[in-house]
């Protein structure tokens, strides 16, 4: 038996060690589960807090047990001095805390990312464990350290280390992102390691790996500071909800699971912003001066009457004054509190002056406690009742805005600074439906109204109260039961153990609160956000711990941003710090040279990019008569299928290809597939597109994603829209760029004459 093969032979030793112990902790934790169940709704309600509590501790440990099955172990070091350790998706120790497995995050683990020939870091060797399912297939050995790798031992090795990188990179596309735990390169795992404070905005080209870097860090966080961050948690932000499906295996593979996702327009709970608008209005509802509008549109509901109100009560007469209003109203603005709640100052001033005019009436005085029952009379008196709301109404964010774009006079009144065509783009239907960029003006508006939460305060300080003696009590339980193994606080059993209401974790409570603010926000494709959204997210995140990664390049949005200072600037005041990322792992080398001369042609602010690998005839370029090129679409597709395997059987999971072309192009395109030999690969297996071998798509539909084909139809048109579109189109595909095309090629884009 060769060499080699005994190698493998004693890794896969090692390996079903390793998933023999991961298999006995479910097997432990789901019978824990079981038994803390099956104690059924009896006891009393500590005791059954207590009892859900620990069923969502369990459920919790089993879901991270079993999000980790694949590529459990994924590495070895061997170090000088002469022990070896296993890097994995999780930490390990047997029955006598020894350690089987180093988690990939652990400080022990950083040397598999970083060690080099040049810097070892105590390394001699740095193995790949190349495994399918729980068979070690390959090997794959970097020798860091040849003088200490040859006093120790003389065996010959291959000394290679790139091919599971280049493995992971040609393989078949799902519909959904993989994680790269296994093969994080040294630039990537700097940015995934840096500090948890401030904001760290990481740039990078397309391909680069912003995204699973933005998610692994959001893992490595959550493992480096669990105690801040398992209470306040972790949001992460990306453009779409077909992203959020995109990604969301990434994390629950790196057995983390309470992390909320969502778009920015879906962080406002209880609005659904599926309405539509084009461009140019979206723009202008995301400029920072939209914060001046919506603050002066809120003073405006603050108005003085232009006449007095004489009002009947009890025979006597009162009369609302302007003048009253405006001290009334300027009392109530001193206060500096929110709309809602600072009416409740202006109410009460403006009911103390009423009643002295009716008191006065009376003609004696009256004594305090009879007082009462006047202000109660003349607050309950309609009339009075009208004219305090006329002057000081009391708002919800969707009656402000609502208001405010619907009526021309009120927009005037509320944004002077916007010019007569900027207004007209704003104004919309009565009643339409709200679009994402109308949420950060729903959001500003709530934060400037506030709730009137007298009640609720009162709550917050009684369940403070409470909360402590159940903090008391969580750490008596997990002293006795031992049960935190890491990824549980004492502060965070006890919100679990808080009586009076379901189990909520940290995620839930926190995505379905408006006003959470979060330990640490990750923002992908952050360089779309407008000034708006910046302004919401950054509510959110009080401490701006931020991860924001994303590319000026590849700005789409009107609103979004070309410059990181020119936006950063401004909201983080000059606190953010730069990290570059210039690897694309994604498009082949030809590819991404095309894409990048088009960028330059088009004055695109590209990053400079190397690239992995290439793909032999990765660009090809089909030029086509106008009324061919559906014909040349369906022909690039089926040929994209086949090379993918898909078109015998058809039925392997693997392989995504995308039909890109302009919008008003899509519909057309979409009939025409569906018409043909592909249509049966158009049909999604699940509930997102990207469950379809085929999906047709607008360029901005693609953000973020990527496909092992990609068929571009018409890049002028394409181009013509938007250059950054282009851009963003061109650099999807992990294997071949189809071009369709019956015009004139964009600039840059030259034709390689195949
Ligand atoms: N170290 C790595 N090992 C394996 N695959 C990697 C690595 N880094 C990146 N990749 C892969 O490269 C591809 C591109 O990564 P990702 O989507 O994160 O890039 P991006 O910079 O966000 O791109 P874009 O700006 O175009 O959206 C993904 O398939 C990702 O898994």
């Amino acid at each position: 038996m060769s060499d080699r093969q005994d190698q493998v032979r004693e890794e896969q030793a090692a390996v079903d060690l390793r998933y023999a112990r991961l298999d006995l902790l479910r097997e432990q934790t789901r019978a824990r589960l079981a038994r803390t169940r099956r104690v059924g709704p009896s006891g009393s309600p500590q005791n059954r807090s207590e009892r859900d509590a620990f069923a969502t501790l369990y459920e919790n440990r089993l879901a991270q047990l079993e999000g980790v099955e694949q590529r459990l172990c994924f590495g070895r070091l061997d170090l000088v001095e002469g022990t070896t350790r296993y890097i994995g998706r999780i930490g390990l120790t047997d029955e006598d805390h020894t350690s089987l497995l180093t988690d990939w995050r652990a400080p022990a683990a950083q040397a598999f990312y970083r060690a080099t020939s040049a810097h070892p870091d105590g390394v001699v060797r740095r193995r790949q464990l190349v495994t399918r399912g729980r068979t070690v297939t390959a090997l794959e050995d970097e020798v860091l350290d040849l003088d200490a790798w040859s006093q120790e031992d003389g065996r010959t090795s291959e000394v290679a280390g790139t091919g599971a990188l280049l493995a992971s990179l040609a393989g078949a596309r799902t519909g959904r992102m993989g994680d790269i735990v296994a093969t994080i390169q040294a630039e990537q795992d700097a940015v995934i390691r840096g500090d948890l404070a401030g904001a760290l905005v990481v740039q990078g080209g397309p391909g680069t790996g912003k995204t699973a870097v933005a998610l692994h860090r959001a893992a490595y966080l959550l493992y480096a500071h669990r105690s801040t961050l398992e209470r306040s948690g972790v949001l992460v932000v990306g453009p779409s909800r077909t992203f959020l499906r995109y990604i969301d295996q990434v994390l629950p593979s790196l057995g983390e699971t309470g992390v909320v996702t969502s778009t920015v327009a879906g962080l406002h709970p209880g609005v659904v912003a599926d309405g539509t608008e084009d461009d140019a209005t979206a723009e202008v509802k995301g400029r920072a001066v939209m914060a001046r509008v919506v603050a002066r549109a809120v003073r405006l509901r603050q108005r003085v009457p232009d006449h007095e109100t004489s009002v009947r009560v009890d025979g006597k007469v009162v009369v609302v004054r302007p003048r009253d209003v405006v001290d009334a109203r300027a009392k109530a603005r001193r206060t500096g509190r929110p709309h809602n709640l600072a009416r409740v100052v202006f109410v009460r001033e403006m009911l103390q002056r009423l009643a002295e005019q009716y008191v006065q009436q009376l003609g004696f005085a009256v004594p305090p406690e009879d007082r009462a029952e006047v202000l109660e009379e003349l607050r309950t008196t309609r009339e009075i009742r009208i004219a305090l709301n006329l002057a000081w109404m009391p708002l919800t964010p969707q009656r402000l805005v609502e208001d405010l774009l619907t009526r021309p006079a009120r927009l005037e009144a509320a944004a002077p600074e916007l010019s007569a065509r900027d207004r007209r783009l704003l104004l919309r239907e009565p009643g339409a439906p709200w679009t994402p960029a109308d949420v950060p003006l729903l959001d500003e508006a709530a934060e400037l109204l506030g709730e009137d939460d007298q009640a609720e305060r009162a709550q917050a300080a009684a369940d403070a109260r409470r909360r402590q003696e159940e903090l008391d009590y969580a750490r008596q339980v997990l002293r006795s039961s031992g049960a935190g193994g890491g990824l549980v606080s004492a502060e965070a059993l006890a919100e679990r153990f808080a009586s009076g209401g379901p189990v909520l974790t940290t995620a839930e409570r926190a995505a379905s609160d408006r006003t959470w603010t979060y330990g640490h926000v990750v923002v992908d494709e952050a360089q779309e956000l407008s000034a708006m959204a910046w302004r919401m997210l950054l509510r959110r995140c009080p401490t701006r711990s931020m991860t924001i990664v994303g590319d000026v390049a590849q700005t789409t949005s009107g609103a979004g941003t070309r410059s990181w200072a020119a936006t950063l600037d401004p909201v983080l005041r000059g606190s953010w710090r730069l990290a570059e990322l210039t690897v694309n792992y994604r498009t082949p080398a030809s590819v991404a040279e095309a894409a990048q001369r088009v960028a330059r042609a088009h004055q695109l602010p590209a990053s400079p990019l190397t690239s992995a690998r290439d793909v032999p005839d990765a660009l090809r370029v089909h030029h086509v008569a106008e009324d061919a090129v559906e014909e040349a679409v369906v022909a690039a597709t089926h040929s994209s299928l086949a090379d993918l395997g898909l078109l015998d059987g058809g039925d392997a999971e693997a392989g995504r290809v995308a039909v890109v072309a302009a919008d008003d192009d899509v519909p057309r395109l979409a009939r025409a597939l569906a018409a043909s030999s592909v249509a049966d690969h158009l049909v999604p297996a699940g509930p997102s597109v990207l469950d379809a071998h085929v999906a047709v798509l607008t360029p901005r539909e693609t953000k973020g994603l990527e496909f092992d084909a990609v068929v571009l139809v018409e890049p002028a048109l394409v181009g013509k829209a938007s250059a950054a579109d282009l851009y963003v189109a061109m650099t999807r595909p992990t294997r071949t760029l189809h071009v369709v095309t019956s015009s004139a090629l964009p600039a840059g884009m030259e034709d390689d004459g195949s």
